[in-house]
């Protein structure tokens, strides 16, 4: 009976070992979800899944039946529905063959977690949330700025900014509130320069281990 036990338990433990790890990086628009990311990447061996990326890499393909309502969702900073996210991210997983993710920018809403609940759960380890904690006097000037440099985003103008940081009070907080009740939150705070937040970032990341 004992031994049974312990087996399950070694069974479970190693299962759990071999699922992929996911890190999810949230935060407000411009608060450097993107940019933190390209930096850990090179440092753990992370992949980076952007999950707005994914999004406007499927609207500009040709021929994707979703490609004029992601349009129209960016635009507007509205959350595209669950089934078409994670169904692009879980590809990106399953394609890549890696074992350490960073999922920047999701889950964004109610329906983004209970979908990711539903379809993820059970075949990854979400290890914890990376919160880039930001003003949204910072932000805005940062994607305003990121505009104005040519970055193509339909969505980084002053009018999108506003319904962008709606969406995020209104729909993303209570995501993070909800990990934070659960003790999975790792709060930095990203209104400083790169290097100044790269250190406290190398203290939450030290379980995983670092390129050599
Ligand atoms: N700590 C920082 N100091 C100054 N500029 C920064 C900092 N972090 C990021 N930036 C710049 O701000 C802009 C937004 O950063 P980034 O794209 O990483 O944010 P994001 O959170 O991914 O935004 P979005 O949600 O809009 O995709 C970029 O032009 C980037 O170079
Ligand atoms: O999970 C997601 C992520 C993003 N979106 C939409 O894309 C834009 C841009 O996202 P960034 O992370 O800022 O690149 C976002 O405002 C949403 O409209 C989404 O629907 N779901
Ligand atoms: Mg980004």
């Amino acid at each position: 009976m004992l031994i049974t036990l312990l087996q399950g338990i070694r069974r479970f433990a190693m299962s759990a070992a071999q699922k992929p790890q996911i890190v999810f990086v949230l935060g407000a628009p411009g608060s450097g979800k993107g940019t933190i990311c390209k930096n850990l990447v090179d440092k753990f061996n992370f992949v980076h899944l952007s999950a707005g990326d994914l999004l406007r890499e499927e609207q500009n393909t040709a021929g994707s039946e979703h490609g004029d309502m992601i349009k129209e969702y960016i635009k507007l900073g509205k959350i595209v529905p669950v089934e078409i996210t994670c169904g692009l991210l879980k590809k990106a997983i399953e394609k890549s063959g890696s074992d350490r993710f960073l999922v920047d920018g999701f889950p964004r809403n109610q329906n983004n977690f209970d979908g990711w609940q539903k379809v993820m759960s059970d075949c990854v380890d979400v290890k914890f949330v990376l919160f880039l904690d930001c003003s949204e006097e910072v932000c805005t000037d940062r994607c305003l700025k990121r505009g104005a440099q040519g970055s193509g985003r339909t969505d980084d103008n002053l009018e999108s900014l506003k319904k962008r940081f709606n969406t995020y009070t209104n729909e993303t907080m209570p995501i993070i509130n909800h990990y934070e009740a659960s003790d999975m939150v790792r709060r930095v705070n990203t209104n400083r320069t790169i290097p100044e937040i790269l250190e406290d970032i190398k203290e939450i990341f030290s379980s995983f281990n670092a390129q050599s």
